[in-house]
């Protein structure tokens, strides 16, 4: 590791617990509406794209609650696709979901798919990937809680599109407005979103580098 490395990861570190504090810190009453909010524009947003296969996270700790967008989905006849963790190996595997029921208590005690559950492959994968975050910026950088799982899934999508096996993914952070900040720090193989949905709306981001 060079010495710029590990102020990288210094200044990560520190970020994650002041961006966990700011998230932790919105009102339980508000986090509810704001939630609501976003999955209403996502939702408007899905309909105008026509998406069919979409995957999303079960939410944890005071994440913005995706639950309304899933049941939506459902209802609808979309494809839900969640992840599964592999703590050994620090991957994602993709499970399509279609109730509530097929899920139990998986790795950090987040709802999964159960171990039964058959992973999908990589060309039968989502079209939408809406990604959760401690921390956003407007050029679609990312800080996740340090495990790298959705940047090796990022990496995993975009060989895939570049050998052809798949078509480009639409990549999009779900968070609540105060968890937008002027800037995070991104390393080489971090992933970076295509768009962020908060309560006030979609926001179109900025590519790495522009
Ligand atoms: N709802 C949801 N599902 C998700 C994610 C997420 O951020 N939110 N993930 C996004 O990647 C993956 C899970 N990643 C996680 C990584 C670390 C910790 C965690 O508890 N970390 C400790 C730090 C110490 C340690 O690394 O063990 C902590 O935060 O206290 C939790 C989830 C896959 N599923
Ligand atoms: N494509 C990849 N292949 C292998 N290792 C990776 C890849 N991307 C990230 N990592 C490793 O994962 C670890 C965590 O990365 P980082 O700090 O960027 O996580 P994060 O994006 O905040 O977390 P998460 O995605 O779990 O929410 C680092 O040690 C990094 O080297």
């Amino acid at each position: 590791m060079t010495d710029g490395d590990l102020q990288l990861a210094a200044c990560k570190r520190e970020l994650r617990s002041r961006a966990a504090a700011i998230r932790d810190g919105i009102h339980p009453l508000r986090r509810g509406e704001w939630s609501s909010l976003a999955c209403r524009h996502a939702w408007k947003w899905l309909e105008e794209t026509g998406a069919k296969s979409l995957m999303f996270y079960v939410p944890f700790r005071s994440e913005l609650d995706t639950r309304p967008l899933i049941e939506w989905c459902w209802a609808e006849g979309r494809k839900v696709i969640l992840p599964r963790v592999h703590a050994d190996s620090g991957e994602l595997s993709l499970h399509r979901v279609e109730s509530w029921n097929e899920l139990a208590q998986g790795a950090y005690g987040i709802p999964e798919p159960a171990e039964t559950s058959l992973a999908i492959g990589e060309e039968d994968g989502p079209s939408v990937v809406f990604v959760p975050g401690l921390a956003f910026d407007p050029r679609g950088g990312r800080l996740g809680y340090g495990r790298g799982y959705y940047d090796r899934l990022w990496d995993r999508f975009e060989r895939a599109s570049a050998s052809g096996t798949r078509e480009n993914t639409v990549w999009v952070g779900l968070a609540y407005g105060a968890q937008v900040l002027p800037v995070v720090p991104m390393d080489v193989h971090d992933a970076y979103m295509d768009m962020l949905i908060t309560e006030q709306g979609m926001l179109h981001c900025r590519k790495k580098g522009d």
